[in-house]
């Protein structure tokens, strides 16, 4: 065997100069990549993923080794070299999303004909039945609810129901009716647009607009109420993550309009002892990663009116900006959501249980 003609640390000294070398490139490289990035945000192109131009980079480099390093191993260098450009593409297009904290800061407070929402506000308390059904419906809901200091009616004129042959709300009717109560109740209106067609007519009626959640993916439908001048409510969809529910969020904030409050609602999971499974982590992180006030459904969160009270106490201790639940003068006979909606003396063990933590007088 030949002795080396160089010591461990003369080799040692070699490698981290050239370690020193391969950081410096790699930071060109990163540097590079990043405009890449910048380019493919302003094209509109979410997702930076390039699978194609990864496999043309890898059979390339592929060609061109000559050892002592596998292909193989070269390959796998380079697939961690990938994604951790990605990553930083992807990093650095986050930090120009509107919807961000690293481009505004401060919580986004909403002030809806004085109703605050966010930020130091107290947490609001958004209460109504899941469909409007008739006049009287909607008055006894709307009194008793104002009477304790609710100040946003909720009241479905445009039901989306799972099968094309349930109920499907009372349309513009419904939305007259809805913003009447609500306004001589002294309460603001809020109600679901479900369609493009709609959202004017809705917007003529309604103080704030719903995004449901099997139209959280609706592009079109994000648009065009980011380019109403009504504050929107947006739900998280049934298998939404937290980033395209952000995203989607983004899209209404790009067509101009700042007033987005975000809800969760649960998501889908493999559970099946409740409806949907609260992602109380969506809503910290919503409340972290975005300046915009996150709230709570908790009555499709878990689909079962048992779980209301601690659902709510939970949403409200990880930082809600409020708590959405539905009200009904005898759910049992609501043409839609019978299982979940509270009754009037539901609503006031509900509300009374929570009171220490809305941080407002909640009673008459
Ligand atoms: O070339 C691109 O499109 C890039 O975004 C850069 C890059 C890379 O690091 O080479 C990063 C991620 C993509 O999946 C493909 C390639």
């Amino acid at each position: 065997m030949t002795p080396p003609t160089r010591s461990i640390e003369d080799l040692r000294a070699e490698v981290d100069q050239i370690n020193r070398e391969l950081l410096k490139l790699l930071s060109q490289r990163g540097a590079v990549v990043a405009q890449i990035g910048h380019a493919k945000t302003q094209e509109g192109r979410p997702n930076h993923y390039d699978p194609a131009r990864e496999d043309q980079q890898l059979k390339e480099l592929e060609a061109l080794n000559e050892g002592p390093f596998t292909s193989a191993a070269v390959k796998m260098i380079f697939k961690e070299i990938f994604k951790a450009s990605l990553d930083l593409e992807e990093s650095n297009d986050k930090k120009q999303l509107l919807v961000s904290r690293k481009v505004k800061v401060e919580d986004t407070v909403l002030d809806i004909d004085g109703v605050r929402i966010g930020g130091d506000a107290p947490p609001v308390v958004i209460a109504g039945p899941c469909s409007i059904e008739s006049e009287a419906q909607m008055e006894q809901t709307a009194a008793f609810l104002a009477a304790r200091g609710v100040k946003i009616l909720r009241g479905g004129a445009y039901k989306p129901r799972t099968s094309p042959y349930g109920f499907q709300g009372m349309g513009v009717d419904g939305l007259i009716l809805g913003s009447q109560v609500a306004q001589a109740n002294g309460m603001l209106f809020v109600t679901e647009v479900m369609d493009t067609r709609d959202v004017e007519i809705v917007a003529e009626h309604a103080d704030i607009l719903q995004v449901g959640a099997r139209n959280m993916h609706n592009f079109a439908l994000l648009r065009e109420v980011g380019r109403a001048r009504r504050p929107v409510l947006l739900k998280r969809g049934l298998s939404a993550t937290i980033e395209e529910w952000l995203y989607a969020a983004e899209y209404i904030l790009s067509e101009g309009n700042p007033e987005v409050i975000l809800c969760e609602r649960g998501i889908r999971t493999y559970e099946k002892w409740t409806r949907n499974t609260l992602d109380l982590s969506a809503v910290a992180l919503a409340k972290q990663e975005t300046h915009l006030p996150v709230i709570v459904d908790v009555t499709h969160a878990a689909g079962r009116r048992d779980l209301l009270i601690p659902l709510a106490k939970a949403a409200l201790a990880v930082g809600a900006d409020g708590i959405h639940v539905e009200v009904h003068p005898s759910p049992a006979t609501a043409l839609s959501d019978n299982e979940q909606q509270l009754d009037f003396e539901g609503y006031e063990r509900f509300i009374g249980a929570l009171q220490g933590q809305l941080k407002q007088p909640v009673g008459v």
